[in-house]
C-alpha cells in the first residue's frame, strides 16, 4: 500500500521557488492499477518521482507497505527500492549493452549469482514477448520492443510497484495498446501495484482502475475512473474527456423564455446504456424528442453514454418525463434555465 500524507514539494533555483506539489494526500491500495492525469506542468513527475524517493519531497510523508520512505537511509532506501520498479517515456537502456545485459542489471546491482539472473532474464523475455532479441542491442528494437526490455528491466528484482512515467507517450497507438495489455497482464498475473502517469485520457481509460487529477501542484479530483469518466466535476476533468462529452453545438439557438422546451444533457453508464429508456419516455410521456448529439465509449468493461436532446411539451409532462430519466439511472443536466 502507498500512502502519501500532506505531501509538498518546493524546488528552488537560483533564488526562486517553485512550488510543484501542495499537501498531496493519496492511498493506493495493493494490486490496484492508479492513474494520476493532469496537463503539463501540474506535477505528475515531481509526484511519481517522490514516491521512490527520486525527488525528497519538502514536507510530509510517504509510507510504502508502513515503511515511512523520508526518513529511510541510503542503505534502506536502496534496498526499498528495489521492490518499486520505475519504466520511462524515453525507456533510459543501456545503448552499448545487450538486452539481456539490460535486464540482468538490475539483478548484478542486487548481487545475484550469475546462474540466478541467467534463469531470471530467460523467464522476464518470456513475460515480455522478446526471447529472440535476447542479444540484440537498443539500437535494433523498435520503440515498442524497447518498452518491453524496460518493463522486464523494472520487473527483474520481483518489485510490488511499477511506476510508469509517461510509458507510452513516444509509441505509436496500437503498439500502445500492447504495452498497456502487458501491463495489465503483469498486474492480473503478479498482482503488482501499478502507478501510471500520464497527459493521455486513453491510458487512464484503457489501464487505470482509480484516477487523481491534479492541476497546478493539488489533486482536485479523485476516484474511480468509471465515476470520474462519467461524472466529472471539475473543468479539468471535463477538459480532458472533451471527446466524450456531447457539447452544445452553437447554432442550435435556446429560447430563455419558452417554459414548453428543454435542452438535457443524459449521461448514462452500463445497464441504463443498453435500456430503451428514451423511446419508453416518449411512449409513456406527452413529450417530444429530439436528439442533437451524442456518442458511447467503452471504459475498460462498461460503457458511459452521452447524449443532447431537445425535449417539448407541456411543463408538467417534462417534468414528469425527466423524473422517469433519473428513476431510470441516467443523470440529467439541463443546458438550459428552465422548469427542473
Ligand atoms: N528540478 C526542477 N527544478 C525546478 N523546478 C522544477 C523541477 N522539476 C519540475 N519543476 C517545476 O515543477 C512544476 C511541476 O513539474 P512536473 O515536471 O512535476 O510536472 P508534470 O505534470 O510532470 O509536467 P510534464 O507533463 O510537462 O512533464 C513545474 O512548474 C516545473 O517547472
Amino acid at each position: 500500500m502507498i500512502e502519501i500524507k500532506n505531501l509538498s514539494k518546493v524546488y528552488s533555483t537560483s533564488g526562486k521557488d517553485v512550488v510543484a506539489l501542495k499537501d498531496i494526500n493519496l492511498t493506493i491500495s495493493d494490486g490496484e492499477i492508479y492513474g494520476i492525469m493532469g496537463l503539463s506542468g501540474a506535477g505528475k513527475s515531481s509526484l511519481i518521482r517522490c514516491i521512490n524517493m527520486l525527488e525528497k519531497p519538502t514536507s510530509g510523508s510517504i509510507l510504502i507497505n508502513g515503511v515511512e520512505m523520508t526518513k529511510l537511509k541510503p542503505k534502506e532506501l536502496r534496498n526499498m527500492r528495489k521492490k518499486i520498479g520505475m519504466i520511462f517515456q524515453h525507456f533510459n537502456l543501456l545503448m552499448n549493452s545487450t538486452v539481456y545485459e539490460n535486464i540482468a542489471f538490475p539483478l548484478k546491482i542486487s548481487k545475484v549469482s550469475d546462474s540466478v539472473i541467467k534463469k531470471r532474464v530467460d523467464e522476464l523475455l518470456d513475460v515480455v514477448d522478446l526471447k529472440d532479441k535476447k542479444y540484440a542491442y537498443p539500437s535494433q528494437l523498435s520503440g515498442g520492443q524497447k518498452q518491453r526490455v524496460g518493463i522486464a528491466r523494472a520487473l527483474a528484482n520481483n518489485p510490488d510497484i511499477i511506476l510508469s512515467d509517461e510509458a507510452t507517450s513516444a509509441l505509436d497507438p496500437t503498439t500502445t495498446e500492447s504495452i498497456l495489455n502487458l501491463l495489465k497482464n503483469i498486474n492480473k498475473q503478479y498482482g503488482i501495484t501499478i502507478v501510471v502517469i500520464t497527459h493521455e485520457m486513453s491510458v487512464i481509460r484503457n489501464l487505470c482502475d482509480k484516477v487523481a487529477v491534479l492541476e497546478d501542484g493539488r489533486i482536485i479530483e479523485e476516484g474511480n475512473v468509471i465515476d470520474i469518466f462519467s461524472n466529472p466535476s471539475t473543468e479539468t476533468s471535463k477538459r480532458f474527456l472533451k471527446d466524450m462529452i456531447a457539447e452544445l453545438p452553437p447554432d442550435i439557438l435556446l429560447d430563455d423564455e419558452n417554459p414548453n422546451e428543454e435542452i438535457l444533457r443524459l449521461s448514462f453508464f452500463d445497464s441504463s446504456s443498453n435500456q430503451p429508456v428514451i423511446s419508453h419516455m416518449i411512449k409513456n410521456f406527452d413529450v417530444e424528442v429530439n436528439i442533437i448529439s451524442g456518442n458511447i465509449e467503452r471504459v475498460q468493461n462498461s460503457q458511459i453514454g452521452n447524449l443532447l436532446i431537445k425535449i417539448s411539451g407541456e411543463e408538467n409532462s417534462i417534468k414528469d418525463a425527466i423524473k422517469f430519466l433519473e428513476n431510470n439511472g441516467l443523470r440529467i443536466e439541463v443546458l438550459k434555465n428552465g422548469i427542473v
